[in-house]
């Protein structure tokens, strides 16, 4: 079943089949011609070029020994052997035939042999534990490209760039390695041809039988059937198998508590068994084994009957010229064929698989050009001469902004003005636009069109750093980061990360003191993944065990309520407070978790810590905090519907009045 699906002129054809349960859709292979693998390798030369450079600088010494014990093992010494022992062979079919042996030029002869064999086991030996080394050497240097590129990149980078998870320093490694080998192979290929041509059958047939050789790898390569070297999505089309797939999923730990509270046990493996039964015989192998299997049979006879041909020369040889080959020739024929077969099945493989290596590292290289950074403007704030110190003053004008990708404006024309040191809390519905006021005013995203603007001068044209350092926010958003509790607060300034009164102070203030002595190593307890930590699960046993003991003791995952996590959190707000160049807090709804003491506490911490600081408040519990606001904006739809301060609102009797009036009656 073949459809052409692509309707754009500019693309290259595609195909979909249906292989099983899945349907595969793929990129039409340009017909063959001999100026594709030309025009393949010179766009992948650059990235090529690139990784060399990269694993040379990684370490030169490493590198060059690396690639020369490479050329050395693959290119050179298997033909160097195939000579050395076919000169001894010779030697002694000479010395056979004349009942008269040479036995020092033979010993002579076979002492070279045995010591280019060990010298290439010492070559080997070294080529491995170098590789490891420089292995360990271009994954570290690849880390840090990799790190430095995302951290570098913003929101709206993460956003146009999709998913990068699965970018990691893992792909440079292989493809370097597969291009050496390709290297070491041509070398191989142009040693084992000139051997062939030269000394073996330097007279007669010499390249028939070189051309033999070859059939049978350039027609594998030509009748090529690999999924695995083509663009393809594959899409599983099945219902059964996707509905078998979904109710497999529920295994996980994840929705136990679910299941079991919903009681569906018994549903889910009815379920299962009726999507298993529906599926019936329809092949779910991997769809990657299934393209391959649809090769011709008639294809498979020839293309093995290809590797008989060197074969038949032999035998045609016997027949028609009984005295045109030694016994040793044929030896040597033998050898030489079957090594140059492989260098060519491997040198033809390791290019089809190259493109793809290729396109994987230039992913990776590619990271670097896609983080969109911030633009950062050359202003510094505060303002020389003008030191803000009751805090930002901000003024939104005509703002409308919305999200990369998205069709429809987070903020329609909205504008509001934020005197220096004022308290702004914004409520309004879910969707409103609430969130994305502050994402603005942290420049976490730029506006679409409008401006905001600090002290008479555009947020754009501030230096970026100035801003981040005067601005902190505290968002349902932040997480723990895997370091100790102690880097979790004091990154918040993180000038005084070592400072210990500074961090017993911040988690005072965050609430988090509690959640600190929870730990029998305090501050320096670790959360989330314990890193290196691993062993033989199914090997340590049932019963108890030293090993067991031990296994239980590191592998305890230290770990705190959603509550707890926003006390630690709040806390890194609080600490980030002590540069005191912070003139903008943004407090986005940071409370979900906290009990209603501490949620009263939190925002009472909040409020004694405003001088000098402008605060915006979004919040849907905002009973604590209206009636200290000097501003209250109600959004709708990415507008403001009313603003005022707490009185004037329900003086009113609009919105907020109503939504004032729910929480209250749901208090009284
Ligand atoms: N990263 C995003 N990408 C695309 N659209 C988004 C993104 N974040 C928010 N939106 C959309 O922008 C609009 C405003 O979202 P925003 O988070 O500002 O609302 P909110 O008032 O804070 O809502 P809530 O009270 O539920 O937190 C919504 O329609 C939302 O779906």
């Amino acid at each position: 079943m073949t459809k052409n699906d692509s309707k754009e002129k500019d693309y290259p054809p595609i195909k979909a089949q249906q292989l099983g349960v899945y349907r595969v859709i793929t990129e039409v292979s340009p017909p063959f011609s001999l100026s594709t693998p030309w025009k393949q390798a010179k766009t992948a030369l650059p990235t090529l070029l690139r990784l060399f450079k990269d694993v040379y600088t990684a370490s030169p010494w490493l590198f060059v020994l690396f690639a020369l014990g490479h050329v050395w093992s693959t290119g050179i010494e298997p033909v160097l052997s195939l000579h050395l022992s076919s000169r001894v062979l010779n030697l002694i079919e000479a010395g056979l035939r004349t009942g008269n042996p040479d036995k020092s030029v033979i010993f002579q002869a076979v002492i070279l042999r045995l010591i280019c064999t060990a010298f290439t086991a010492v070559v080997n030996r070294e080529r491995h534990r170098l590789e490891s080394k420089l292995n360990g050497k271009v994954n570290l240097k690849f880390q840090g490209f990799i790190l430095r590129a995302k951290l570098a990149t913003d929101l709206t980078g993460v956003a146009n760039n999709q998913s990068t998870a699965h970018l990691t320093e893992n792909r440079a490694w292989p493809t370097f390695q597969l291009s050496i080998e390709a290297l070491s192979m041509i070398v191989a290929a142009v040693n084992q041809l000139t051997y062939i041509s030269l000394t073996i059958l330097s007279t007669e047939h010499g390249f028939i039988f070189v051309a033999l050789c070859l059939v049978k790898p350039l027609l594998d390569s030509l009748s090529s059937h690999n999924l695995f070297d083509k663009p393809h999505v594959v899409e599983a089309t099945n219902p059964h198998y996707v509905r078998r797939s979904s109710l497999l999923e529920l295994r996980k730990m994840q929705y136990r508590q679910d299941i079991i509270t919903g009681d569906i046990v018994q549903h889910i493996l009815r379920e299962f068994r009726r999507a298993v039964s529906l599926l019936g015989d329809a092949d779910m192998s991997e769809p990657c084994q299934q393209y391959g299997r649809r090769d011709g049979t008639l294809s498979q006879i020839f293309s093995r009957l290809a590797r008989d041909l060197p074969m038949l020369y032999y035998a045609i040889n016997a027949i028609f010229r009984p005295k045109g080959l030694t016994l040793t020739a044929m030896a040597t024929l033998h050898q030489s064929e079957s090594m140059l077969y492989w260098t060519f099945d491997d040198l033809l493989w390791n290019t089809r698989t190259m493109q793809e290596r290729v396109s994987r590292v230039r992913e990776l290289y590619e990271l670097q050009h896609n983080v969109h950074r911030t633009k950062s403007g050359d202003l510094p704030y505060p303002p020389l001469g003008r030191p803000h110190e009751e805090g930002m003053p901000l003024e939104l004008q005509n703002l409308t902004f919305s999200y990369p990708g998205a069709t429809n404006n987070a903020l329609n024309n909205l504008s509001l003005s934020i005197k220096a040191g004022q308290v702004l809390v914004i409520v309004g519905e879910n969707g409103s636009g609430k969130s994305t006021i502050v994402k603005l005013l942290t420049r976490l995203y730029d506006a679409t069109s409008g401006s905001i603007t600090i002290d008479g001068a555009d947020i754009q044209d501030y230096r970026l750093a100035d801003l981040r350092h005067a601005t902190a926010s505290l968002t349902q958003d932040h997480h723990i980061f895997p370091l100790s509790l102690r880097d979790n607060i004091g990154l918040g300034n993180p000038a005084q990360v070592e400072n210990m009164e500074m961090i017993q102070a911040a988690t005072r203030q965050g609430g988090a003191e509690d959640v600190v002595r929870k730990f029998s190593d305090g501050y320096e307890a670790v959360l989330e993944h314990p890193w290196g930590v691993y062993s033989r699960g199914n090997t340590l046993g049932k019963g108890k065990t030293a090993l067991t003991e031990i296994w239980e003791r590191v592998s305890k995952k230290a770990d705190v309520s959603g509550g707890e996590r926003q006390r630690l959190v709040a806390s890194r707000t609080f600490m980030r407070f002590t540069s005191g160049a912070v003139k903008l807090v943004c407090v986005d709804e940071p409370s979900s978790n906290l009990d209603p003491e501490a949620e009263w506490q939190l925002f009472q911490n909040l409020r004694k810590a405003r001088a000098g600081k402008t605060m915006i408040f979004v919040t849907h519990r905002f009973a604590h905090l209206t009636k200290h606001a000097d501003v209250i904006v109600c959004m709708k739809e990415g507008s403001i519907s009313e603003m005022g301060t707490h009185e004037e609102l329900m003086e009113r009797d609009g919105e907020y009045c109503q939504m004032f009036k729910i929480q209250a009656t749901a208090f009284e």
